[in-house]
């Protein structure tokens, strides 16, 4: 199993402006007299994380109301590093077929401890192509699918209306390109945004009949 999430701790990075993550035990063993009691503040877009419409969307849906089905099951990883941004003539040479959730690694966050200053992002003419291919879930190894300075959100809305889900905040590093299958689920928080979620792949090996 590969474990494609970004670790939790105390001083990762986060949007400039936005809440800090903090882990702290609140209540300890010695004051409760059973059990650590832990307390968690953090943004839902910090590390790896799912957004709902509701994110960029007044009227979009909540994390509660997504199908779950998207989060878990057959994924590619394709290898697009190097690039400033992804449109449909990017992935043209690639065989799609079939693929219900596409990974990219675009290696565009190369300093894991920063909030990256440039990523590689998604242009508008790709959510069109991922849905001609049957795409439903996209995730990048970066914290946003648009540029991180956009205000207009390109890319994130140019994909909910071709209804393709976001991951984001993916660590693709050791993630060779090819199958997997992909399990990301988010919690179940009925008013968020969004949700963090722990990504892995496992080899995919088509189910067979004995
Ligand atoms: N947390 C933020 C704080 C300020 C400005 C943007 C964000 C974002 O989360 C943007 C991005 N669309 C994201 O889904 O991660
Ligand atoms: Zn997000
Ligand atoms: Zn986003």
């Amino acid at each position: 199993m590969i474990d494609i999430s970004r670790r939790l701790e105390n001083g990762v990075p986060t949007w400039p402006g936005d809440t800090a993550f903090s882990y702290e035990v609140s209540w300890s063993k010695e004051q409760s007299g059973s059990v650590n009691v832990g307390k968690l503040t953090m943004s839902i877009h910090t590390g790896t994380h799912i957004d709902s419409p509701f994110h960029f969307d007044n009227n979009g849906r909540k994390v509660m109301d997504l199908d779950l089905q998207l989060y878990i099951g057959p994924a590619r990883v394709i290898d697009v590093s190097g690039k400033s941004s992804v449109g449909a003539e990017d992935l043209a040479e690639y065989d799609l077929e079939g693929v219900t959730r596409l990974l990219l690694r675009t290696s565009s966050w190369s300093k894991p401890d920063e909030f990256p200053s440039e990523i590689t992002y998604l242009r508008a003419d790709l959510a069109p192509f991922l849905e001609e291919k049957g795409i439903r879930l996209i995730g990048v190894d970066v914290p946003s699918v648009d540029p991180l300075d956009s205000k207009e959100l390109v890319a994130h809305h140019g994909l909910h209306a071709c209804d393709i889900h976001i991951l984001e905040g993916l660590s693709l590093d050791h993630a060779q390109p090819g199958d997997y299958e992909l399990i990301a689920l988010p919690l179940p928080l009925a008013e968020a945004d969004g949700s963090p979620v722990r990504a892995v792949l496992r080899p995919y090996t088509p189910w067979k009949r004995s």
